[in-house]
């Protein structure tokens, strides 16, 4: 594999701008039958995602996926999604319970319009086995199958059904899968995307590794269609995770779906805990996203998301912030 890099070794060139204010800029973006606020959504995590903020976010015309770790509520949250006239998004597993559950929603007319199949190691034949079987039962459901990090990965899901696949192994903040196994695509997220997205046929997902606005641009130039996010969407007044104070100031939790707060024992452990500094009301980060992105939209020299897509880029191996945090 040549070129590796990863979102702090990129930079996207201007191109000259063709409208006269920010506002002017698109940034909607179509996946499946729905179009969405933005090209981004908060990671199907425990921490990160629960009813009240799937509701809120489905009311305001952005993407989102529930996770999967209160199994027995999903039905009655597909139910609730649809009295409202929202959509309903939910994530699967692989194992032996989940072929039933699929089944049942067949036969209760209970049909969520997205599935993610969240598995941590998505190249597999159970993987692919649970796309046949969703799309048998539910042919009009949209599947996201993941997580992978290879073309031939991405050609298998889509050939099995998948609609969009989901790329990243190992990128994530509260990850641990890179130390723990050697393997993934931790340190060059966007490189395994552009290789990834250049093999597919079907939207892809990048998740994972997002640290700026800017990345989401990046991820766009590279061949996503949408990106998953966990650690900028944590720490929120309406995240679930818990709230604690040090020192005066307020902190809230963020832990990994294969950590042993999330598994509740250390068994195949790969992800951790930390703690991130409150960040006030979701809202205003999702209008941050949005405006930030039209900016990049106007950089790009275009009207919409499109735009991002064809830009040219150098390679600043490490550069771009010059030591400087973030933020
Ligand atoms: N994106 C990422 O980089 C990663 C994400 N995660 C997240 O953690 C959560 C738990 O993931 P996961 O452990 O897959 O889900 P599950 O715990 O539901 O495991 C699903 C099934 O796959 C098996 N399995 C898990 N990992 C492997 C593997 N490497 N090789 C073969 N079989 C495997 C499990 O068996 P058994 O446990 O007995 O092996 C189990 O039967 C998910 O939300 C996932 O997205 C986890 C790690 C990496
Ligand atoms: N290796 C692990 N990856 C995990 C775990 N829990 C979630 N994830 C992945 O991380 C992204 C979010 O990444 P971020 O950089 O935006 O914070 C999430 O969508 C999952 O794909 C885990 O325990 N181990």
């Amino acid at each position: 594999m040549e070129n590796v890099f990863d979102y702090e070794d990129i930079q996207l060139i201007p191109a000259k701008c063709v409208v006269t204010s920010r506002s002017e800029c698109e940034t909607s973006v179509t996946l499946g039958n729905h179009t969405f606020k933005l090209p981004v959504v908060p990671a199907n995590m425990q921490t990160i995602i629960d009813d009240r903020i799937a509701t809120t976010l489905a009311e305001h015309g952005y993407f989102y996926v529930m996770h999967r770790f209160e199994p027995e509520t999903r039905k009655a949250f597909i139910s609730n999604m649809h009295e409202r006239d929202l959509i309903a998004s939910i994530s699967v597993g692989v194992k032996e319970e989940e072929y039933s559950f699929i089944q049942e929603l067949k036969e209760e007319d209970t049909i969520p319009e997205y599935i993610t199949i969240d598995i941590a190691h998505g190249h597999s034949n159970p993987v692919i086995e649970m796309i046949q079987h969703i799309k048998a039962l539910l042919p009009d459901t949209f599947v996201i199958a993941g997580n992978v990090g290879t073309p031939e990965a991405v050609r298998e899901l889509e050939n099995a059904g998948a609609d969009a696949t989901k790329v990243g192994i190992g990128p994530g903040k509260v990850c641990i899968t890179k130390v723990k196994t050697g393997f993934g695509t931790g340190g060059w997220q966007l490189a395994a995307l552009r290789w990834c997205a250049k093999a597919a046929s079907k939207p892809v997902i990048a998740d994972g590794g997002i640290r700026t606005h800017g990345d989401i641009a990046k991820s766009i130039r590279f061949g996503a269609s949408m990106v998953m996010i966990g650690s900028l969407f944590a720490g929120h007044e309406e995240s679930p995770g818990e709230t604690v104070e040090q020192d005066g100031k307020l902190y809230k939790e963020y832990f990994g779906s294969a950590s042993e707060f999330q598994k509740g024992e250390k068994k195949n452990v790969e992800g951790k805990k930390m703690y991130v500094e409150h960040k006030g009301e979701l809202h205003d980060t999702l209008v941050e996203m949005e405006q930030d992105l039209q900016s990049a939209i106007s950089y790009a020299g275009g009207t919409n998301i499109d735009a991002i897509r064809h830009v040219d880029y150098v390679v600043v191996k490490n550069s771009i912030f010059n030591g400087d945090k973030v933020y």
